[in-house]
């Protein structure tokens, strides 16, 4: 019955894969959440991160970075650097490498050259599809994914329309979001909330669900660009929401904190959340990576 259950509903979601509609949706979506026991969990999550820290813990927090830059002055050998220091973050142990280096769009190509030159190899991620604030036409948000792919993206981290979901369209953010991960192909798609634009935890939830719906590999809270960027309390929404899609279908989509996140300290309490909520089967970089363009440093100083 166990491996049943989630087989039939793998049928139903594949049945109506493209489709969104609103009223099984709405029913779907509709949940409370309670500050109180929010609030309980996080500290529980904090006080755990310090029996987590140690060095096999940080160097499992270091294969999880997406190491990041993403900025209007970053140059080819800018991103380059970026990429070493991704394939090899503790120059003393070759086997260690980050999740993936990650960066804006025109840079792609130049990662991509340096791995074929080196005969390297790490994951490439591109931010696209309107990255950060969303507020592009949909064809350009589209070509954008294609483009990023095609210069050697491996995986793109697109944002959803915060418009669109401020207004409760919740079809359109799924149909964009179906729109990029059919423009991506075999490039894996995380997307990503801006959770710090949503106002509310329920539509938290509900960007959560639209995403996974449309197909998103991964779902991810912040561009680092928003004004309140990952926390604990939006994490814990969406992983609810993670957890809550594996039960219906069997598919385990990954989750990624991002934007503000710099100490050990921090990492190893999204840890905790992620090994609470979803279990030890969620931490490894498959499933989990932290977006961060400074917090590798701290993990090297702790070591
Ligand atoms: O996706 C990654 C974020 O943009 C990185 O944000 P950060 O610079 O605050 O670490």
């Amino acid at each position: 019955m166990a491996t049943i259950v989630p087989t039939l509903f793998s049928f139903v979601r594949d049945t109506y894969k493209g489709r969104f509609d609103v009223d099984t949706f709405e029913k779907e979506v509709a949940r409370d959440f309670d500050n109180q026991e929010i609030a309980q969990a996080i500290s529980k999550y904090e006080q755990e991160a310090k029996n987590l820290r140690n060095k096999d813990e940080i160097r499992k927090v270091i294969q999880y970075i997406d190491l990041t830059t993403l900025n209007g002055d970053d140059t080819a050998s800018k991103v380059v650097a970026l990429a070493k220091r991704a394939i090899n973050p503790i120059p003393t142990d070759p086997s260690i490498h980050c999740g993936s280096v990650c960066v804006y769009p025109q840079r792609i190509a130049d990662v991509k050259k340096f791995l074929t030159e080196t005969k390297q190899t790490c994951h490439i991620t591109g931010v696209a599809g309107g990255f950060p604030s969303g507020q592009y036409h949909l064809k350009s948000k589209v070509l954008e994914c294609e483009l990023s792919v095609a210069d050697g993206a491996t995986e793109i981290d697109i944002v959803i329309s915060r418009a669109s979901a401020l207004e409760e369209d919740w079809k359109t953010v799924h149909d964009e979001v179906l729109a990029c991960k059919k423009a991506c192909g075999s490039a894996h798609l995380k997307t990503i909330l801006a959770t710090g634009e949503l106002k509310t935890l329920s539509n938290v939830y509900k960007a959560s669900w639209a995403s996974m719906l449309a197909g998103s590999d991964f779902i991810k809270t912040s561009t680092g660009k928003e004004s309140v960027n990952a926390t604990l309390e939006v994490a814990y929404v969406m992983c609810t929401a993670v957890k809550r899609w594996h039960e219906l279908t069997g598919q385990k989509v990954g989750f990624k904190p991002a934007g503000g996140i710099k100490t050990v300290d921090e990492a190893l309490a999204y840890v905790a959340l992620v090994k609470d909520i979803l279990g030890e089967q969620w931490l490894n970089p498959t499933l989990f990576r932290i977006g961060a363009s400074s917090l590798l440093d701290d993990c090297l100083k702790a070591l």
